[in-house]
């Protein structure tokens, strides 16, 4: 059975790259995308979000019926987030949507597929870049076919730490994000970036680029295939209390090395949204 689910993963790759397609072309369209709101006034989501999530969904319907979805936008149009043991694909049609109604360039297309609520392969493919990352559980990971590895820094003060904002702005989360963002800065280390995707930032993670990815707030569809892209790389995955990561807590540390994440750790101010397994529909 050693291609169970190779089937699946190429379906994967091609439903990633024909949603990058349409991606491209809502952005090259003249017309104005109609920017609708959902958990806050800067938690974004366009009918392209809808109408990419759509196809995926659909295409795997038609291949492989008797699979289980979680996705984005089907989970805020009211249909229940649950991770099962059954196989389950977890997608996030547009990772990334406030790039996307801005035009800045970092946009992804993440699909995770999990088997007994094990990751069994993670596709995150930057429409823009035309970088179609990839990775198959103790298969290794890959960009366009080349190999992926983490980098070999093991000194936090000469790293580069991805972090993101999110999208609350509650004075108490805003202030957490900022205690962190000062300690995490004033190591110091040699910069703090951000894609604007959790997707792309693991996949930096993943190639080398930057030691480490934090955030909290993030969903299971954020980092589903992410995660998977990052560990086959040979990173490390940490919740931000410096347990084990857990994809339902929305928190996440990815880092190249466990000395990396486990530095990062004590400083990160950690606090605790609502998990994606506890929350109500329509979120
Ligand atoms: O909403 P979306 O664009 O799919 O996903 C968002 C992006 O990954 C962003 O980088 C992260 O900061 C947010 O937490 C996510 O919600
Ligand atoms: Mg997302
Ligand atoms: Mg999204």
């Amino acid at each position: 059975m050693a291609d169970l689910w190779q089937n699946a993963m190429d379906h994967a790759v091609s439903a990633a790259r024909h949603a990058g397609e349409v991606v491209r072309e809502a952005l090259r369209d003249d017309r104005k995308q109609t920017v609708m709101t959902k958990s806050s006034s800067v938690d974004l989501v366009t009918q392209t979000d809808q109408k990419v999530e759509k196809l995926i969904i659909q295409s795997v319907k038609e291949k492989f019926p008797t699979h289980s979805f979680i996705g984005e936008e089907s989970v805020s149009a009211g249909e229940p987030l649950l991770l099962t043991d059954a196989p389950t694909w977890i997608i996030d049609p547009i990772d990334g949507t406030t790039n996307f109604v801005h035009t800045f360039p970092f946009i992804a297309v993440s699909i995770g597929f999990s088997v007994n609520k094990q990751m069994e392969f993670g596709v995150v493919y930057s429409c823009l870049e035309d970088k179609m990352y990839t990775a198959r559980r103790g298969r290794g990971a890959f960009c366009n076919g080349e190999p992926l590895q983490v980098s070999h820094q093991e000194d936090i003060n000469q790293s580069i730490i991805a972090a993101e904002f999110g999208s609350t702005r509650d004075a108490e989360t805003v202030d957490k994000i900022f205690i962190s963002l000062r300690r995490v800065l004033s190591l110091p280390v040699h910069g703090i970036r951000g894609a604007g995707t959790a997707a792309i930032n693991m996949c930096l993670v993943a190639s080398g680029c930057v030691e480490a990815y934090y955030e909290i707030g993030i969903h299971v569809w954020d980092v589903a295939a992410g995660s998977l892209i990052v560990s086959e790389a040979g990173g490390v995955l940490l919740d931000t209390d410096g347990g084990p990561a857990d994809l339902m807590s929305r928190r996440i540390v990815a880092a190249n090395r466990r000395i990396i994440a486990e530095r990062l750790v004590k400083e990160i101010e950690t606090f605790s949204p609502i998990r994606d397994d506890a929350a109500p529909a329509n979120q």
